[in-house]
Parts: C-alpha cells; sequence; structure tokens
C-alpha cells in the first residue's frame, strides 16, 4: 500500500505538530500523491472552532501548510526522479510563505478535502496551490512557497 509523503520524512525531522508521525500530540496529517495531485483528508474535533458550527481559521491554515509542504517534497522528488516507494525520502520542506484565502465558512463535523498541485520549482524553491473543500465546496484556497532544506 502507498505510504503518506509524512511517513518518508527522515525519524529526525518528523515531529511536526501538524503533520510528524512521531508527535504524538499532533494533527499527523497525512499526505498522499495520485497522480499529478496531492490529498490530504481531515476531520477537525469539535474544539477546533470559530463561530459555533465553524472550523477555526488558523487550523484551517495549519492543514493547509502541512499538506504544502508535504506536496512539495513529493513533487521535488518526483522532478529529481526519487522514487517515493521506499522507507524515507531525502528531501525535506519547510515554509518560507503561506497565503489562505478563506472563501467559505468551513462546516464542523464533515471530513475535510485538501488538494495540492505543484505551481512551480525554482532551485530550492517550491510553489503549491491548494484548495481545502467540505462536502465538494471550496472553503479556502491557499498557496505556499516551501524551500528545500540543504542536505
Ligand atoms: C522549522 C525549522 C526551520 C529551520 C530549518 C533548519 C533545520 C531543519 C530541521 C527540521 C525541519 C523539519 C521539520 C519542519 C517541521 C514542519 C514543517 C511544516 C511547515 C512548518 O511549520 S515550517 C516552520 C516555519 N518556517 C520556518 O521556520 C522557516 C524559517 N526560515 C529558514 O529557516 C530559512 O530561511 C530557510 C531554511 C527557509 C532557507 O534558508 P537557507 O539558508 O537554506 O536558504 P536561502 O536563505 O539561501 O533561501 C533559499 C532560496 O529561498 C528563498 N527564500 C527563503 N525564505 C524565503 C521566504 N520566506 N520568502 C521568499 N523566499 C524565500 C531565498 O530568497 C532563496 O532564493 P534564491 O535561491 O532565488 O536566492
Amino acid at each position: 500500500m502507498k505510504k503518506p509523503i509524512q511517513d518518508l520524512y527522515p525519524e529526525n525531522l518528523a515531529h511536526c505538530y501538524g503533520c510528524g508521525k512521531n508527535n504524538t500530540q499532533g494533527h499527523q496529517l497525512k499526505t498522499y500523491l495520485e497522480g499529478e495531485e496531492t490529498i490530504s483528508r481531515f476531520t477537525p474535533d469539535l474544539k477546533y472552532t470559530a463561530i459555533p458550527g465553524s472550523v477555526y481559521g488558523g487550523l484551517i491554515a495549519s492543514l493547509l501548510d502541512c499538506h504544502g509542504t508535504a506536496s512539495a517534497a513529493a513533487f521535488a522528488c518526483v522532478a529529481e526522479g526519487i522514487s517515493l516507494e521506499q522507507a524515507q525520502i531525502p528531501v525535506r520542506c519547510v515554509t518560507g510563505n503561506l497565503n489562505v484565502n478563506f472563501k467559505a465558512m468551513t462546516p464542523q463535523g464533515k471530513e475535510l478535502v485538501i488538494m495540492g498541485k505543484l505551481k512551480h520549482i525554482e532551485g530550492r524553491k517550491i510553489t503549491v496551490e491548494m484548495t481545502l473543500s467540505a462536502d465538494n465546496v471550496v472553503c479556502a484556497t491557499g498557496e505556499i512557497l516551501a524551500i528545500k532544506l540543504r542536505e
């Protein structure tokens, strides 16, 4: 079975609050490369409430952040011919810049689907466009500039 991108990070770099598999108190977001796009699914707990019934924007930004860095790592691997079918990948990205547009209230109690597409790669800079949807309605869009860490 295909592994999530975050589970391919080196053990010592897998403690991120949003997506590190080694952070037992974090969100442990999981992102998959499917064809030319990336996808994560996450159902927020009620504690992440903004106005009752809607999801807190900070959580939405956090999901886009971790979806974006994972997507950037996967797209960088594809561009460099590095297989994702292995125990670990030698690529880790951090966020340089993250833009979020909140388009509609994000409803509580729904599975959120986050999708990512590569916009461009220039050296160690990887730009990914993202959407976050509930029930097929886009509630937020985002764009991340992720920087590939030096080896
Ligand atoms: C979080 C730790 C960050 C420190 C990294 C150090 C060690 C890594 C260890 C662990 C990392 C593992 C996991 C991270 C966990 C979670 C990931 C989830 C997402 C996050 O939660 S992550 C936290 C928020 N994030 C930061 O804490 C980043 C702070 N920052 C830096 O640590 C440096 O800034 C860095 C490493 C980004 C680059 O440093 P560097 O020395 O490797 O490279 P350099 O400065 O040469 O930049 C290369 C090219 O990117 C352009 N560039 C750089 N930054 C830009 C920006 N902000 N906007 C526009 N362009 C930017 C330059 O302009 C140049 O462009 P050009 O090549 O065209 O000149």
